[in-house]
């Protein structure tokens, strides 16, 4: 079948490559300011009531599932856990924590002497954090008590309805740890013609009654209803340059067939390893390296979380399915604490899971391995397992890289290759908070039965930086080589930072848009 086109023919103001977390902000925005605005996105456009089911395993294709090539000490498991795909990439089936990033982690090299500093600072997102918080009606405490930020949030708290967040809090409060009901993009009064959260916990399956936030269901249909063009199932391939080495345009396939759109201004949004891929692959004679990579550093220090989780067992039920899956935070050891050993720090969350997860997870698990009747006795007793997760912070480093394999997708188009190994800070961090996190289960009455190794979250591959030779593009993701080129989406971050980043991911999605429309309205871009 042909595809539909609007601006076809058209030489538009921009063209977004990515409908997920930044990619649906900068739609939303640029089009409420009339520019002509076309979103290209690889993946489907579903409707939540129809295509979203309360089944774990089918609503495993909300994640990227194309084939990556994965190596390093560490290699990433690649797949639902860590990338979306189709419109509202991430954010259809993110778990919806909301946290803001602390002052400190956008200067770790001067406070701490590890990472690198961000080129801006808290101050410079704090009304951008706001501003996205405010939008979608995020739901928090009154009091916050660690970063910057201490609340009120827009809407009041949700009702803590987990047996496993009130395990938690029991821990923490025995041992003397702050905790908190974490700020989460999920309803708690109606808003916006959304009803508010029934607990039903398949937040990572997609929200099919819409009382979660995604940039689906929130910024994409006012995004459309300013008159942007939202194409799905189509995938971009190549950037477009021209003489002057600068961005005309780019190159998609839908159903096989190859498609130009040109604009003024491109912008990547196509997180941190489709991004990278993106902009390597995009190579021509001019610049041979690829797009915006006259640094070397397209592609480079890509980041996760360290996301272990510790499963205990207890003598009464906790039914980790039950509510929305993280209900009861602590970030009392986020920051570095020189007694520790090692810099920077985590944040802990009493996390549900469903029984699939449950059971690949302890699978897996540094008791492991476990299968056949052993496997399906414990799963037997899933409803007695409490379980806490950690997010965190994992250092930059050079050699964690996304580069192109030998091998190609079915567009031509180079496999991704992803290289990871956690460095000595990272794993000293981990060994800290498997020990907390015991401790909190231990206290809360439970016997410690699983420690599962895992990651979360994907950032950098294209940081931004004042300096050029070191860093792809500056603060508001121009690329330092071509300027009208942004990139913009998770894989502009410097460091990992230890919470959920995808609060940081819109707030500065909604910076560039400021800065964007500022400047195309004088005739700067
Ligand atoms: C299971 C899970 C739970 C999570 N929970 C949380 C949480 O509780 N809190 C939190 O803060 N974060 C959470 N995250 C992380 C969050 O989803 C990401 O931080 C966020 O979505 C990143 O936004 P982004 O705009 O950078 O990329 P994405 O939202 O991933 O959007 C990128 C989009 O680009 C599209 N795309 C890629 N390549 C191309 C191409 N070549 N052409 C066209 N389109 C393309 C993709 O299909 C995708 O839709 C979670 C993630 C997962 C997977």
């Amino acid at each position: 079948m042909t595809l539909q086109r609007k601006y076809g023919r058209d030489v538009v103001d921009a063209v977004i490559i990515g409908a997920g977390a930044a990619g649906g902000v900068l739609a939303k925005e640029l089009s409420e300011a009339g520019m002509r605005v076309v979103v290209l996105e690889a993946g489907p456009f579903r409707d939540p009531q129809h295509d979203f089911a309360s089944d774990e395993l089918s609503m495993k294709s909300l994640g990227w599932e194309d084939t990556r090539i994965v190596d390093g000490a560490d290699p990433l498991q690649m797949g639902h856990n860590n990338s979306g795909r189709g419109v509202g990439g991430g954010t259809a089936h993110f778990t919806g924590v909301f946290l803001r990033f602390h002052e400190s982690d956008f200067r770790t090299r001067t406070v701490d002497g590890v990472g690198e500093d961000w080129p801006i600072g808290y101050a410079d997102l704090e009304r951008f954090y706001t501003k996205v918080e405010k939008e979608i009606a995020v739901s928090g405490p009154k009091h916050f008590p660690w970063g910057s930020y201490h609340g009120p949030y827009p809407y009041p708290e949700r009702e803590p309805l987990s047996p496993n967040a009130y395990m938690f809090m029991n821990g923490c409060e025995k041992l003397g740890y702050r905790y908190s009901v974490p700020p989460l993009a999920i309803l708690s009064a109606p808003f916006d013609g959304r009803p508010p959260c029934i607990n039903r916990g398949f937040c990572n399956q997609g929200c099919m009654p819409n009382a979660k936030f995604s940039t689906l269901i929130v910024h994409i249909p006012k995004a459309i209803r300013a008159g942007a063009e939202v194409l799905a199932d189509c995938m971009v391939t190549r950037i477009r340059t021209d003489a002057s080495g600068k961005a005309t345009g780019v190159e998609f396939v839908h159903n096989g067939q190859t498609y130009v759109q040109n604009a003024r201004i491109v912008i990547v949004s196509a997180y941190a390893v489709e991004t990278p891929r993106l902009l390597l692959h995009s190579a021509d004679s001019r610049f041979p390296d690829g797009l915006a990579n006259s640094s070397g550093w397209v592609g480079k220090a890509i980041m996760t979380h360290s996301s272990h989780d510790v499963y205990a067992k207890f003598d009464q039920e906790i039914r980790l399915y039950k509510g929305t899956p993280v209900l009861a935070t602590t970030q009392d050891f986020y920051e570095t604490d020189p007694a520790r050993g090692f810099a920077r720090g985590y944040t802990l969350h009493a996390h549900g899971t469903r029984p699939v997860e449950f059971a690949s997870g302890i699978a897996h698990s540094e008791q492991g391995p476990i299968w056949g009747q052993r496997l399906r006795d414990i799963v037997l007793d899933y409803n007695l397992y409490g379980r806490v997760t950690m997010v965190g912070e994992v250092l930059p480093s050079e050699r964690n890289r996304v580069t192109l394999s030998d091998e190609k997708d079915a567009n031509g188009m180079p496999r991704a290759k992803v290289t990871f190994s956690l460095g000595d800070n990272d794993r000293k961090l981990i060994e800290h908070a498997v020990g907390t996190m015991s401790s909190i289960l231990r206290a809360a009455g439970g016997t410690i039965e699983f420690v599962v190794p895992d990651t979360a979250h994907l950032m950098g591959g294209c940081r931004m930086g004042n300096d050029p030779e070191t860093s792809v593009a500056n603060s508001y993701g121009q690329t330092h080589d071509v300027p009208n080129l942004f990139v913009c989406d998770a894989s502009l971050f410097v460091t990992s930072g230890g919470g959920n980043p995808t609060n940081t991911v819109m707030a500065l999605a909604s910076r560039t848009a400021e800065y964007i429309i500022d400047r195309a309205k004088r005739m700067e871009l």
